[in-house]
């Protein structure tokens, strides 16, 4: 047989008849350019195929919700488990960010005394809540009727303290460019229209500092304490005389701390430092030392607000992926990227450009703070403001198709709060008359925020809800094991591609 009964198409590759020789090189010539040509097109295609499914294969995870929800907390946890290498290298670096929190506590503290001395007017009940679902307004605090008896040990104590103001200034300056102050400010539910970077707040004298780049803040201090931070303007000697100082301040800031009448006046003035972030008071013995060592909790405890979108990757262990469990090899699914992105009302803006490609939102809603107020926008209830968000959220059309997990967060928070005797049905009315324990209280909640979603949803979708305090490094463990199987799983049922 012929060769053109064989191959059909070789009629239209053989060469002419009566092909002289020259025509003969020069079509053989022509015959080499053009398969060189294909077998690049070839490889282009073949590499453009497996950067596809590369970049297909990686799971792409967001983390939203309001300022102080526990979105880096929820970040931390997942580093501290599943990449433990980066964790451990990061761990001494924390140890200026946990210093920062408890200065800061103590000056709080100081400023209170210092307005009390001063006779500063308590601060008015602020204006209530715009929504006729919430009630902002506080409940009248424990103390408040009680007289206050600061004297000239309150005045001393101030004085001794005076020290941590120079080295709340040097751990700043020595955290770095990374971090600044931030104040608050505005509106929209995504801050539309707050087109500019960051900054403000704070309200009933709390000061929060801000971090533009974790990377960078973490790298600082571990630089300075390997002698390597000239830049940052530091050696670790001056590094060591911030807990040099703040070592020898110890028995004063504990004497401040468990001081009856100095109770007495936060109490007046509604502060309530134990239910804030980053507070560390109780801890005092163990980390006002000259050789401190954060431990993990410690870490989770720290608080360093994001500003803007931080990335991080993580690579799981094949062995500890449910690939195998689902017949799958190779490197599918393995290569994590989350985003943790900054919470607060002027930062929200920057989200939706990060909607495009996302396999799951996990959605920080905290919902201890019934009875609280945003910092930057007095007027709004924080749980209001979580349903407001999740309700854009869960509505959005780009997300269409995005898993969603909810974490019921800050339960811990919670409890301590109901026993505390605060009712929820005083700032959420549509409560009613339900039991005002924590069990009633999550399953109410979590049934408004399926509610939402299943109102909002363009389409029926995968979503997950989980009662969560994720500063318990144990139980959120478990959670995020949980968490990470049942992405992974929504994720190879999408892949058409496998
Ligand atoms: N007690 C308790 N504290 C929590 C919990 N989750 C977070 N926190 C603390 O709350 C503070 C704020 O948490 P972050 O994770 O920094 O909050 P965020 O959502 O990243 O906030 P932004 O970066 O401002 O958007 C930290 O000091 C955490 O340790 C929780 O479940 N229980
Ligand atoms: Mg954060």
């Amino acid at each position: 047989m012929g060769a053109i009964e064989n191959d059909p198409f070789a009629i239209f590759t053989m060469p002419p008849p009566n092909e002289t020789p020259a025509e003969k090189t020069e079509r053989v010539r022509r015959e080499a350019e053009e398969k060189r040509v294909s077998d690049r097109i070839d490889e282009e295609i073949k590499a453009d195929k497996a950067a596809l499914k590369k970049q297909k294969s990686v799971v792409k995870v967001l983390l939203l919700g309001q300022s102080e929800s526990g979105k880096s907390t929820t970040l931390k946890n997942f580093r501290m488990k599943y990449a433990r290498a980066a964790w451990k290298a990061e761990r001494a670096s924390w140890r200026a960010v946990i210093q920062l929190n408890l200065i800061r506590s103590i000056i709080t503290i100081v400023e209170t005394l210092q307005a009390e001395m001063d006779g500063t007017p308590l601060i008015e009940d602020l204006p209530r809540a715009s929504s006729d679902t919430f009630d902002s307004a506080s409940p009248p605090q424990p103390g408040q009727s009680l007289p206050y008896r600061l004297n000239e040990k309150h005045q001393l104590l101030k004085l001794r303290l005076g020290p941590l103001r120079r080295v709340e200034a040097d751990l700043k300056r020595r955290l770095g460019a990374g971090t600044e102050e931030v104040v608050g400010g505005g509106g929209g539910v995504f801050g539309e229209g707050a087109g500019s970077e960051v900054t403000g707040i704070v309200g009933r004298g709390q000061r929060e500092f801000g971090v533009r780049g974790w990377k960078q803040v973490l790298e600082g201090p571990l630089a300075a304490l390997n002698g390597t931070s000239e830049g940052r303007g530091g050696s670790s000697d001056a590094w060591d005389e911030a807990t040099e100082v703040i070592a020898s301040c110890k028995e004063d800031m504990i004497a401040l701390w468990t001081d009856e009448p100095v109770r007495d006046v936060l109490n007046r003035r509604r502060l309530r430092l134990e239910h804030s972030a980053g507070f560390f008071l109780n801890d005092l013995e163990r980390i006002a030392t000259r050789d401190y060592e954060p431990s993990d909790d410690d870490i989770m405890r720290a608080r360093l607000r994001t500003l803007g979108i931080q990335e991080y990757r993580i690579q799981f262990e094949p062995s500890s992926s449910i690939l195998g469990n689902v017949g799958l090899s190779g490197e599918f699914g393995q290569e994590w990227v989350l985003y943790d992105v900054g919470g607060s009302r002027t930062m929200r803006h920057k989200w939706v450009p990060y909607f495009e490609g996302i396999n799951a939102i996990i959605f920080l809603a905290p919902i201890s703070c019934f009875d609280e107020r945003l910092l930057e926008d007095p007027d709004v209830n924080r749980l209001e403001d979580s349903f407001l968000l999740w309700r854009a959220v869960c509505g959005s059309k780009l997300l269409a198709k995005t898993t969603m997990i909810l974490f019921l967060n800050k339960c811990d928070l919670l409890k301590r709060k109901l026993k505390s005797g605060a009712e929820v049905r005083q700032f959420l009315p549509s409560y009613g008359d339900r039991p005002n324990d924590p069990a009633t209280v999550v399953k109410y909640l979590k049934e408004k925020f399926k509610d939402i979603l299943k109102q909002q949803s363009p389409e029926p979708r995968v979503s997950y809800f989980y009662a969560t305090s994720v500063t318990d490094t144990k139980a959120t463990a478990t959670t995020l094991k949980t968490v990470r199987d049942s992405i992974l799983r929504e994720h190879l049922k999408s892949a058409d591609f496998v």
